[in-house]
């Protein structure tokens, strides 16, 4: 049986180390304040915007949810983003997305200052991440990347497969594995013998959105298998991963949910932290 890469311990881990960050960052008198954008009526976006300014709260960080209707003009959801990006009592901005239909978000994604942009959606911090730079970078990325590194499982020379190519998880994750030297393939609709290609890899990374898609064939034995997906099946949080079938073949893998999910929250937190200390400054 795999061991359980647990999630919830990697965040209460990370929890000890972000509070004392806090503290250093209050002993020079800063106190963080994070903005949250709720524009439009998406229930998955209000309930992660509740979520997140709980979270805040346990953190004692100071949040604010601005409401804005459904017919927001771009002109005015715009000028919000500016004030938000100017503003000095402002730490880090979280847009929730998506945006109401017709406002252009690339458009106000380019109004986020890229120092305050908590959720690492502009250009400048794509860019910062391509080129290995220090930035803000996605939570749900970052959150694979810390439970390997919470476990101790160490990428270097490792064959890192991903299966996904989106700009928010798959290019992402792919660029952190990257970095930490993994010989990193990337999957999508298009790869040819997904199967030959999955069961080479040392570290397997579902980000596809299927729930199940991933079966104990297309696993190598012993190998670490990181679960991104977050599917509601017959009103049950599922991963991306046929979950007990794999779990008897991989060395290590995240349960869904308590796995990705649960770290992701941390990370933003992180990245108010990381956006105050330079603001600090
Ligand atoms: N744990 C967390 O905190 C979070 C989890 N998620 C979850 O992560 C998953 C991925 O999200 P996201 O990246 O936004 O999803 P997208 O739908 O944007 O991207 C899915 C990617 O998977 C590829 N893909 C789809 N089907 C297949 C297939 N059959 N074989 C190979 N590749 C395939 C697509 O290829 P192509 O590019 O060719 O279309 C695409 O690159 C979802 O389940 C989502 O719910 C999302 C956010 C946060
Ligand atoms: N710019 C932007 N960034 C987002 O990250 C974003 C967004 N817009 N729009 C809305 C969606 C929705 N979303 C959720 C994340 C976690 C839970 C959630 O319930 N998480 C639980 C369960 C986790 C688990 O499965 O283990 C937890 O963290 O404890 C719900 C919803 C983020 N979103």
């Amino acid at each position: 049986m795999a061991d359980i890469l647990d999630g919830k311990e990697t965040a209460a881990s990370l929890e000890k180390v972000l509070r004392a960050r806090l503290a250093a960052l209050r002993e020079k008198h800063y106190e963080p304040k994070l903005a949250v954008i709720l524009a439009g009526n998406s229930k998955p976006s209000a309930m992660y915007a509740a979520f997140m300014q709980k979270v805040a709260k346990g953190y004692g960080i100071e949040s604010e949810i601005f409401r804005e209707s459904e017919d927001i003009t771009e002109e005015e959801l715009g000028s919000l983003i500016t004030d938000l990006s100017h503003d000095r009592e402002i730490t880090g901005i979280l847009m929730m997305m998506p945006l109401p239909a017709g406002i252009d978000s690339e458009k106000m994604i380019a109004l986020i200052n890229p120092d305050k942009d908590v959720d690492g959606l502009t250009d400048t911090n794509a860019g910062r991440l391509f080129a290995g730079k220090d930035g803000l970078f996605g939570c749900t990325p970052r959150a694979v990347m810390a439970i390997l590194d919470h476990y101790g499982i160490n990428p270097d020379g490792k064959k890192a497969v991903i299966i996904g190519r989106s700009n928010v998880i798959g290019k992402p994750v792919s660029l952190m594995l990257l970095k930490k030297n993994a010989t990193v393939t990337i999957c999508h609709s298009h790869t040819k013998n997904l199967k030959e290609i999955t069961r080479e890899a040392d570290i397997l990374v579902a980000a596809l959105g299927h729930a199940g898609a991933v079966t104990a064939d297309m696993v190598k034995p012993g190998a670490v298998v990181i679960d991104v997906g977050i599917n509601r099946v017959n009103g049950k949080t599922v991963g991306d991963v046929d979950y007990e079938p794999v779990s008897r073949v991989a060395g290590a893998i995240t349960p869904v949910p308590g796995g990705v999910g649960s770290v992701t929250t941390a990370m933003v937190i992180e990245n108010i932290i990381t956006a105050g200390e330079k603001q600090a400054k």
